[in-house]
């Protein structure tokens, strides 16, 4: 005999048939089956089947029952398929990781932004002083135990003038020769370089900028275009002691302007042009000033000790 629940949750059962997984079938009850088998369930209750009735439904349940082992096939191939998919994704046809270089470049050269380093990207610190004071010699130490990057603008002209596809080559010659300055545009397009190539490539961002800026035009556009300065390192050295240590060093550096003639162009210069400079940026406090007329090692003792009241610290 057929109980009337029995009857009554055959169209649930029959949702259900083809579904193998308590997932599909959790997924095969759609709430219409639902909604339809509880409006039988709950409306008014009809006759109970008569023989004739029953063996039809029997039939038609066989019927179904067959229909339900024809996809049987069908479904276990697709559950195969499904799982060959899934494993490839995972295992097989996951394509190869691209080799993704570690130092992102972050700064572009022809970015018109400005400035191009946003304040607190990287530490620009300059450094000014007279011909001969030891710009470079304590910019040597400094990159030994500071990892500062050290640019020195002569020396970044020095390259561009031995550069054999510069067109500025001549000009650069005959400015360093004569002690005078070479047009910003030059010196802060090779600066800005150097400090993106640095930059990108290295990943550092305390820059020394040595010897620059040597005239109120650079020192603005630099700080417009380029990066602001955090502050001034001022080498002050008496010009007969200055003098002394270039006529020294010219018997060997080999440098154009090494000598008794463009030493003195060199020194006016600096009084003329580039003593505007700092006075500028004492009235805005930026300035720190070492003594440099004593040995090498006394000198950076008190760099270090000025660095480390700016915050500064060996890393
Ligand atoms: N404190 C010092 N005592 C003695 N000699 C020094 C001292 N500092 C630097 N020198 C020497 O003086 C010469 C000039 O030094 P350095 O090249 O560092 O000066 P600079 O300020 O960078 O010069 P420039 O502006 O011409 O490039 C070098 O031969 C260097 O060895
Ligand atoms: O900003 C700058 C820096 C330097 N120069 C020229 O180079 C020489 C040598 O510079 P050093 O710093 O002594 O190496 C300098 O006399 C200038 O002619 C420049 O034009 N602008």
């Amino acid at each position: 005999m057929f109980s009337q629940s029995a009857w009554l949750i055959a169209p649930l059962k029959s949702q259900m048939a083809i579904c193998t997984s308590s997932r599909c079938c959790r997924l095969a009850l759609s709430p219409v089956a639902v909604q339809h088998s509880f409006r039988r369930l709950y409306s008014s209750p009809s006759p109970p089947p008569s023989p004739q009735q029953q063996h039809q439904h029997q039939q038609q349940q066989q019927k179904k029952k067959r229909r339900g082992n024809n996809l049987l096939p069908l479904l276990l191939l697709g559950i195969a398929a499904g799982g060959l998919t899934y494993y490839n994704l995972k295992h097989v046809s996951k394509p190869p990781r691209a080799s993704v270089d570690p130092i992102k470049v972050r700064k572009e050269l022809e970015s018109t932004e400005k400035p191009l380093f946003h304040p607190g990207e990287i530490d620009v610190i300059f450094v000014l002083g007279g011909p001969g004071a030891g710009k470079g010699t304590q910019c040597q130490k400094l990159v030994d135990q500071y990892h500062f990057v050290h640019l020195s603008a002569g020396d970044l002209l020095r390259a561009e003038q031995k550069d054999p596809d510069s067109q500025y080559g001549e000009l650069i010659a005959d400015c360093i020769k004569e002690g005078i300055i070479v047009p910003q545009e030059i010196t802060i397009a090779l600066l800005r370089k150097a400090i993106v190539k640095n930059y990108n490539s290295t990943g550092k961002t305390r820059f020394l900028v040595d010897g620059f800026p040597r005239k109120m035009d650079q020192a603005l556009s630099f700080e417009d275009q380029v990066a602001q300065s955090k502050f001034v390192l001022f080498f002050e050295c008496p010009e007969d002691v200055m003098l002394e240590r270039l006529l020294q060093r010219g018997k060997t550096s080999g440098r154009s302007d090494d000598n008794i003639e463009s030493i003195k162009k060199r020194f006016r210069t600096f009084l003329e042009t580039s003593m505007p400079v700092i006075n500028y940026y004492e009235k805005k406090g930026k300035v720190v000033k070492v003594n440099c007329d004593r040995p090498v090692d006394e000198v950076f003792d008190h760099v270090v000790s000025h660095l480390e009241k700016e915050g500064i610290s060996k890393n």
